[in-house]
Order: C-alpha cells, then structure tokens, then sequence
C-alpha cells in the first residue's frame, strides 16, 4: 500500500515506494537493489550508510532474529545474530511470553523500554496491537512511577535535555538531534508532572510516553518525533538531595530567567524544525497559560493539559448528554461543579463555555459562567462578603481574571463541596484537582438525590490521584452513574449487574491532532480544532453504546478515533487557512490521512554508500 503520499510522483515512474527515511534515491541505489531476490517492485524499502553491529543496535533499523538472509549478507550482520529468521508474528509471541513473566506493572514498564531501545518496530507493532493493556504501562498510570523511580530505573538516553548550563548554547544543540524531518515535539519542565507534583528531570518519560502514544495511535513516523526536558532545576526536596537524580541539582529558575531560558529554545527549535508541532505538557499552572498564551499566535504549538484535556471533558459531557436522551444543544442547561482551578480546570470550563457560546443558546458568555461552580482547595470560588467557611489549607493566593470569571457572587465562599452539591444540584460533576478522594460520599450521595443520572468525571491521573474509584461512583449512585476517569478503572459489576467505565484521557484528542497537522502541514493549532475535536470524539458511539453507558470507544480503538479527529482537524486546518501542503488530486481525506500513517511492519534494508 502507497504509504507517503510525498512519494507517490517521484518514484511513480519506477513503481517504488519507498519509507520517508529515503529522501535521495540513486538510479545506482536503484539497479543495486534489483539484484537482491528479497526486493520485489511493488514494495517498500529502507536504506542505511550502517554496516555490521551498528545495525543490529540502532533500534530505528534493527530486526533482531527477522533479518532475512540476503539482507545479514548484504548488511554485513551474517554469523552475528542466530541463523533461523524469524518472522514478527514468532518474535511478538516470545517478547508477550517474557512480559507476562514480569510480575509488576513497573517491571513491565522497564521491559517496553528495554524492547523499544533494541527493536522499535516491534515495539511498535505490540504495542497497536495491545493498546488497551500496554498504554497502561507506558502512559498513565504506570508511566506517573516511573517518572518517580526515573533515576533508579535509568538505563539508556532517549530525547533531548536542555538544561540551565545549555543558555546560549540551544540554536547549535538542537543539531545534535539526529534526525532532519521532526513532526512533533513534547516539551515538559517536569514541574507538575500528573497530579504528582514537581519532578524535575525526572519528567521525561511524559514526552516519551505521549510520543509513544502519538506513533501508534497517530501513525506519526519513530523518526519524527522528540522528547524534551527542559531542566530548569526542581524545588522538590527529595530529589535535590538524592545523590542519584539526574536533573540540574538547583532550585527553579523563576520569573524573567525562566520565561528568557524557555525563549531561547523555541527560537532554537523553530530555527531548525520551522514545521514542527510543539506540545507543552505538564507545565504548572502559573507558567502553563503564560507560554500557551506567549507563542500560540506565533508558534505551531498547545498545551495538552489546557487544550486536550478540555477537549476530551466536553467531549464526554456532549456524549454523556446523548446517554441521557438529551442532544448537545442541552448543553447550556447543565449544571456542572469543576473541582480542581488550576490550567486544567480552567481549561475544561473554557471549553466548555466556548461550546455554549458557539451553540449561540446562552445570551452571553457571563450567563454560560453562571452554569459552572468551581472549587479550588480552599472550597468554592464564592464572594467573600457573604461570609466565608474556614479550610486548613492555608490562604488562597489571589484569583487569576480567569478563575475570577467563575465567582458566585451569590454563594458563601469556600463552601464544601457537599454543601455546594446541595445548594447546586449539579448534572455533571468534574475533577481535575489531582487530588485523591475530594468526591466524598457525602458529596456524589446528594448528587445522586437530585438528578437521575449523574455525571461523574475524576479526571485526574495517574490512577491513585483520582478523585473517586468506580467502585465508589456506581456504589454511591445506587449504579446510576455515568463515569468516565482520566486513568483507566475496571467495569463494575454493582448488584450483579456490570457498569460500564469510560477513559477520559487527552490521548483520544492530540494523537489525531499531530496527525493532522503533520498531513495538512498547518501552521497554528486553534481552539476551534479542539472544539470540532470534542464533537467529532462526542459522535463516535453508537445508540447501543451509549445506552450502556459507554460514551465513546476505548484505548484499543486509538487508532480509528485518531483517524476520525484528524480527519476533522485537518478539514478545520483548510477552512482556516492555516494549511500548506497540497493534497493529491482524487483522494478523499479520509485515504490521504489514512495512507500518511505509518504502520509498523519489517520493510527490506539495503545499504548504501554515504555520498549518494
Ligand atoms: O498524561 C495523562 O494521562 C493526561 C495528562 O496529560 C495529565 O494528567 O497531565
Ligand atoms: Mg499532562
């Protein structure tokens, strides 16, 4: 099948198609190829100036044992790997049989990582093909200890680290990357990594994970794709006292410094991969709308946790609104509690409230505010003058004019979240506080008095910062709930009967994203690509799905949503202007984006010289 539409003129004439790390192919390479039995016209090929051991240990080019006979000949690799080739389907059936012999999800973890540095097309294909199981162990919730134990679990560099030592130094580091064609980058300075709070260096395994996310479920190229960290130090005690952690051993770097530090890199990245889609990710909330806000309008870039986790929410509150008989114009009827006001929250409810506006059923964008009550530690975001509950959680710092917008001028402030439920009657509750166990049973028990199917949204990850259990939701609702969770829960069996469980996790938005922008070349990431995002997810379950209670398809359909919100995306790209590349002639988007994705699966390698 054509893989690169990119390619389709340039080799049509040979009947060639060729993998995207070709970009110079020689009439000599060419006529050297037709003398190997394993290369057939009609089929892919890649090509490397490696030789020998060299082969075997670049993962990008590495086959293990399914290295066919000509190829060890031709590569230079015959007695060094053992003599029966073999094809994926037996590697994939020893490399399952070695994980299952792992006895912790962490082990597991140290596995993928180990399978992904020797043989990343393997990994790849294992990975597609147990989604649902492996993302589990790759992304959240597994992914938020390992980034806890990176230093102790450490043993090969993967990514880019761009540290307090590098200022001056990152417009002639960035060449140090190997690779000429990047798609897409996750940043992090690993400042509120999850809901676990500042891990410094330690962050990297974030990017890497959610690149891992965008190769399998986006089809974007291994090649293409860069893990960063930027280590502006960390103001978490235990690690700057541990001998063994990685990362700068200083406290962050703040206010002008930080902002000049996270500058230089952008101009550093822009200036060797102009095209690339930057992805902010776990960046806490005082500098996560700062920088969105700084290099939206200039920069191919989001932020996943503002703009991605907002995208999904809605889309799972549209949804949910389907499950319960209603259509999405009911939107602006809901009434909905956000506990959590840091970028996460905020960025859900703008989301949200954007989404009521557009539906044009509110007369202003105060009025949607009036349909959202948000919470913080401290309790509701009330008015002050109406008296105000004690908390133990210290003075809250003042108001951003973003949480500000939320304030109940009608409501006590700092009221509890069952008080508020009480008061409030809420249809859609959300959590994106990173704080386990703040749904209390008080809170969702008068929650469920008042509505007949309550929406109940932990959002927060990993798994143990939830802000309830499913068992706990269904068991609290008498099994009336709609649930979805940011980390994956187990379908519950209540009074015998199983309750369906949703997971609400960005992945089901950027994968698509990247895709998208990667195919349509578009130059800015906008909030109406994240809107149609939601919609486009919102409209994926069928009457029966729905009806179960499943709001939309799991992680083992990665792929098919990608496709779906890239397909949209990249419609929205069009309409806006913001796209450059030229689709082929006679193809429908859907074949175009579909023929861009990258599939994992041994092509023939040929070796050529340098200089061709
Ligand atoms: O990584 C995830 O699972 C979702 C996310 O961005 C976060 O919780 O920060
Ligand atoms: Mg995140």
């Amino acid at each position: 099948m054509l893989r690169n539409s990119v390619f389709r003129t340039v080799h049509s004439a040979t009947k060639l198609h060729v993998t995207s790390s070709v970009r110079h192919y020689s009439r000599r390479a060419l006529t050297t190829m037709a003398a190997f039995p394993d290369l057939r016209m009609e089929t892919m090929v890649q090509t490397t100036t490696k030789h020998g051991m060299d082969v075997i240990h670049d993962p990008l080019l590495s086959k293990g044992t399914a290295f066919s006979l000509s190829e060890r000949e031709r590569l230079g690799i015959r007695g060094l790997v053992p003599p029966r080739t073999q094809e994926m389907d037996k590697q994939l059936q020893r490399i399952i049989r070695n994980l299952r012999e792992c006895r912790t999800p962490l082990e597991k973890f140290v596995f993928m990582t180990a399978l992904q540095d020797r043989n990343e097309t393997l990994y790849y294909r294992l990975l597609i093909d147990n989604l649902e199981e492996l993302s589990q162990i790759i992304y959240t919730p597994t992914v938020g200890e390992a980034c806890q134990r990176f230093h102790s679990i450490y043993r090969r560099s993967r990514g880019m680290y761009f540290s307090s030592l590098d200022r001056g130094q990152m417009a002639a580091m960035v060449h140090n990357w190997p690779h000429d064609q990047v798609d897409v980058i996750v940043v992090t300075d690993g400042s509120r990594v999850l809901g676990l709070g500042d891990l410094g260096a330690n962050g990297m395994q974030i990017p890497i994970g959610k690149l891992s996310l965008y190769v399998a479920g986006g089809g974007i190229r291994p090649t293409s794709i860069l893990p960063v960290v930027l280590d502006v130090g960390t103001n978490n005690e235990e690690l700057l006292n541990d001998p063994l952690y990685l990362g700068m051993g200083h406290r962050r770097l703040e206010g002008d410094e930080y902002y000049s530090f996270v500058d230089e890199w952008v101009h550093a990245i822009q200036n060797r991969y102009p095209n690339a889609l930057i992805q902010f990710e776990d960046f806490q909330s005082k500098h996560a709308y700062n920088l969105l806000n700084k290099y939206k309008d200039k920069v191919c870039c989001f932020n996943d946790d503002i703009q991605s986790t907002s995208a999904v929410a809605l889309a799972g509150v549209l949804a949910s609104l389907k499950a319960r008989g209603q259509t999405f114009e009911n939107l602006s009827d809901e009434r909905i509690i956000c506990v959590g006001a840091g970028s996460a929250g905020v960025g859900v409810c703008e989301g949200i409230i954007d989404c009521m506006v557009e539906q044009g059923k509110v007369k202003s964008r105060e009025e949607a505010y009036s349909r959202i009550w948000m919470l913080d530690q401290h309790g509701l975001i009330g008015n002050s003058n109406l008296g105000s509950e004690q908390t133990s959680n210290g003075e809250r710092a003042e108001l951003d004019e973003r949480q500000v917008c939320y304030e109940k001028k009608d409501m006590k402030d700092r009221m509890s979240l069952e008080e508020v439920v009480k008061a409030v009657k809420p249809t859609v509750i959300l959590g994106l506080s990173g704080a386990p166990g703040v749904f209390t049973e008080g809170a969702i028990r008068a929650m469920a008095d008042g509505v007949e199917k309550p929406v109940v949204f932990p959002l927060s990850n990993p798994t143990r910062q939830s802000e309830c259990t499913a068992e706990q939701a269904f068991e609290w609702t008498d099994g009336r709930a709609i649930f979805a969770s940011g980390s994956p829960f187990k379908d519950v069996e209540y009074k015998g009967q199983i309750r369906k469980v949703n997971q609400l996790n960005n992945s089901n938005s950027f994968p698509g994203l990247g895709l998208a922008i990667t195919t349509s070349r578009a130059t800015r990431v906008t909030s109406k690509m994240f809107m149609e995002t939601a919609v486009t997810i919102a409209n994926m379950a069928t009457e029966d799905q729905l009806k179960q209670g499943i709001l939309f398809p799991g992680m083992g359909e990665l792929r098919r949503v990608s496709k779906e919100v890239a397909t949209r995306v990249c419609e929205v790209a069009y309409e806006q202007g913001l796209a450059r590349a030229q689709l082929p002639q006679g193809s429908s988007l859907k074949d175009v984006i579909e023929d861009s994705m990258w599939n994992p699966e041994y092509v023939p390698t040929i070796r050529i010289d340098g200089h061709m």
